[in-house]
């Protein structure tokens, strides 16, 4: 481990007991606070999660200003669930509605940045199983009470439910695919214990100021992204115990892998560390076997190619 990624590791990882809410409020003088739950079909868990930030953060503390839910091109009732629960929702697609529409996590993400008001941005899955409000409070301490940083990310024990394996056995992407990616080609990034979590808070103007990759790209981009934009000692990240939430398949996850791959090969082209040809596939070819389990394997052919979104401050003026 680099040097200064231990030093950063001491100095720039808290707990999220370590923040008191009262403390908070008074270290918030007038900043506004947005929470912000990107949700794709999360209907059995969004209003639970929207219901206890209002409950916990809104009405009995004046901490959160507003919680806005992004619905993802959801199939279920996510958006009437979640404005049920007092939540704020818009359409992925309806957003923006003059740019051409995109795909994925960091397209419902990039979108928040158009409808959120705050000072503050502060993200949570809406597939969370066991969110409680002190995961928004752990991510607001150190952007409220020191105005050196810019983003904080969570960090968590991360159990695979249903297993009694260790705590890490969740993040399977993480442990397999980004996290010896950023030690090969982003060691100064190596201190972040989940560098995909999902939850994460940062102040809205700096967020404003770099790309927003699509899909499943959107948090390592974000990270490489914001070290080059803000420096690592502007970056931070707060340990909330314990994270649980829905699993997606490992064959879901193999395009998530794909995605986060192609993510990487992009920014390592842009910093000139490799020469990409564009000749990486973006179909990933799966296999299973027939509907009822039996006979020979079919191939499933799954597209996993990126986009990305620009810096929202870098659109005209008239077109934000
Ligand atoms: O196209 C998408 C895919 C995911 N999500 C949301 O992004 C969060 C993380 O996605 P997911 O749970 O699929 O990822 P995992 O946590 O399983 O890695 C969840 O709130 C999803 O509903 C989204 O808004 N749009
Ligand atoms: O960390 C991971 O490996 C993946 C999958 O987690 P699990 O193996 O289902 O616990 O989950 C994260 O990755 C996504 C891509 O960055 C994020 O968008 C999700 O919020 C995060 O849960």
């Amino acid at each position: 481990m680099l040097t200064e990624v231990r030093t950063w590791l001491d100095r720039r990882t808290s707990r999220a007991e370590d923040w008191d809410v009262e403390a908070l409020l008074r270290a918030k003088r007038g900043q506004r606070v947005s929470v912000v739950l990107p949700a794709r079909n999360e209907s059995a868990t969004v209003g639970g999660i929207v219901a206890a930030i209002r409950t916990a953060l809104c009405e009995t503390v004046p901490l959160v200003d507003e919680i806005i839910v992004i619905d993802s091109r959801s199939t279920d009732d996510t958006a009437g669930v979640a404005a049920e629960a007092g939540a704020a929702v818009y359409h992925q697609d309806a957003v923006r509605a003059d740019l051409p529409a995109g795909s994925g996590k960091g397209e419902a993400l990039w979108k928040s940045l158009f409808v959120a008001t705050g000072d503050v941005l502060v993200f949570v899955d809406a597939d969370l199983t066991a969110f409680r409000p002190g995961y928004v409070t752990g991510l607001l301490g150190p952007l409220l009470t020191d105005p050196a940083l810019a983003y904080v990310k969570a960090c968590y024990d991360r159990p695979l439910a249903g297993s009694a394996g260790p705590a890490f056995d969740g993040g399977r992407v993480t442990e397999l695919v980004a996290r010896p990616l950023l030690n090969q080609y982003w060691p100064r990034l190596a201190g972040f214990v989940q560098p995909l979590s999902g939850e994460y808070a940062g102040r809205g103007d700096v967020l404003r100021r770099v790309p927003f990759v699509s899909h499943y790209g959107v948090e390592l981009a974000l990270l490489i992204d914001l070290l080059d934009e803000v420096g690592l000692d502007a970056l931070a990240q707060v340990d909330l115990g314990e994270r649980e939430h829905t699993h997606q398949s490992t064959a879901d996850l193999g395009v998530m892998a794909a995605q986060i791959q192609h993510t990487a090969r992009l920014r390592l082209a842009r910093s000139g560390r490799l020469t990409d040809d564009g000749s990486a596939g973006t179909e990933l070819v799966q296999y299973t076997r027939g509907a009822d389990g039996k006979g020979g394997y079919r191939p499933l052919s799954r597209d996993t190619a990126i986009s990305e979104r620009p810096p929202v401050a870098s659109l005209q003026p008239e077109l934000v």
